[in-house]
């Protein structure tokens, strides 16, 4: 918890640095970003024009200790779309603060990209829902935050954002409609949902009491990331869109036998990677639909 002293490396001239270190070494100037989460590195496979940096190398910058996170950050192209994609992501439960956890969000903000898309691999806890669905996310409960595990206590820097940002439309209207509509077109409607997502710390998954209590709180899926980033996104006045990967269902009850385990959760993320991809690049490629007349036609889909 912080109290008055923000965390010691996460300061406006600290993502200033970093963000001056990788704009001095790349050309790529993004308005796209895509965090990849656990076993959806894939995604940035397809690029074009592209350069990595390893986390390691970047000053300042949070490094992944998880498997199905490679920690590279991948500049390029995704059509004529100039991207830069984080594989891999860092955790609370990794030990690292929120701020930390957030710092690539800031960087991308002042490199400036305009729109964020996360993803992640979360527990269904709809009865309805199926491993390999993916999950548009039209809401989240921060459970963390609301115990004070939140990425914007302590003093606020307006040059971040407001103080007391609204998050009643932390996720894009228009872009949650232009991917349902992509989804569509592709032939996904039968594993395309909205949801809520809602995010604990971990490292553990959830007791089948958890879950239940999760559910009722009115949480469609259940992980252990996205909250925080989406969180800075939004104070930081950037368009989010979120994707949630179904890779396991949570037991709601006591007599069911699945066991949550991180391996199932790399190989769905595996087997829905090339389809998420396939979602991502046509829906970054339309991405100009959104700020042209073309969204009144969505709209009324
Ligand atoms: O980074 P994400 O949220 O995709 O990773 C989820 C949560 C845990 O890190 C891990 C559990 O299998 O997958
Ligand atoms: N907390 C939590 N995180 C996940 N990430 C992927 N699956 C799960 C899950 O069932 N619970």
């Amino acid at each position: 918890m912080h109290t008055k002293e923000k965390c010691c490396c996460c300061s406006f001239e600290n993502v200033k640095e970093t963000t001056d270190w990788l704009l001095s070494r790349t050309r790529h100037r993004p308005k796209i970003a895509v965090v990849c989460g656990s076993g959806l590195g894939i995604l940035a496979d397809g690029v074009t024009n592209k350069q990595t940096f390893s986390y390691e190398d970047i000053p300042n910058f949070p490094v992944s200790t998880v498997p199905g996170h490679e920690g590279r950050l991948v500049f390029g192209y995704v059509k004529d779309k100039a991207c830069v994609f984080m594989q891999g992501r860092v955790h609370l439960y990794e030990g690292y603060t929120l701020c930390k956890v957030t710092y690539p969000v800031r960087i991308f903000k002042l490199m400036g990209v305009e729109t964020i898309i996360v993803t992640n691999a979360s527990g269904g806890l709809c009865e309805d829902y199926k491993v390999g669905d993916i999950m548009i996310i039209k809401d989240h409960i921060n459970l963390p935050g609301f115990a004070g595990q939140h990425p914007l206590c302590g003093p606020n820097d307006e040059r971040f954002g407001i103080r007391f940002p609204c998050m009643s439309d932390a996720y894009s209207k228009d872009l949650r409609k232009l991917a349902l509509s992509v989804g569509s077109d592709l032939g996904y409607s039968n594993f395309i949902r909205e949801g809520v997502y809602c995010m604990v710390s971990g490292p553990n998954f959830e007791t089948i009491a958890e879950a239940r209590m999760l559910h009722i709180l009115g949480s469609d899926s259940v992980g252990m990331s996205t909250v925080p980033e989406v969180t800075v996104a939004k104070h930081a006045g950037l368009r989010v869109l979120g994707i949630s990967l179904i890779t396991n269902k949570v037991s709601l009850d006591y007599s069911r036998e699945e066991k949550a385990n991180h391996e199932e959760v790399l190989e769905t993320g595996q087997m829905r990677a090339e389809m998420l991809q396939k979602l991502l690049q046509t829906l970054i490629s339309r991405y100009d639909q959104l700020d042209s007349n073309q969204m009144e036609s969505l709209n009324s889909h």
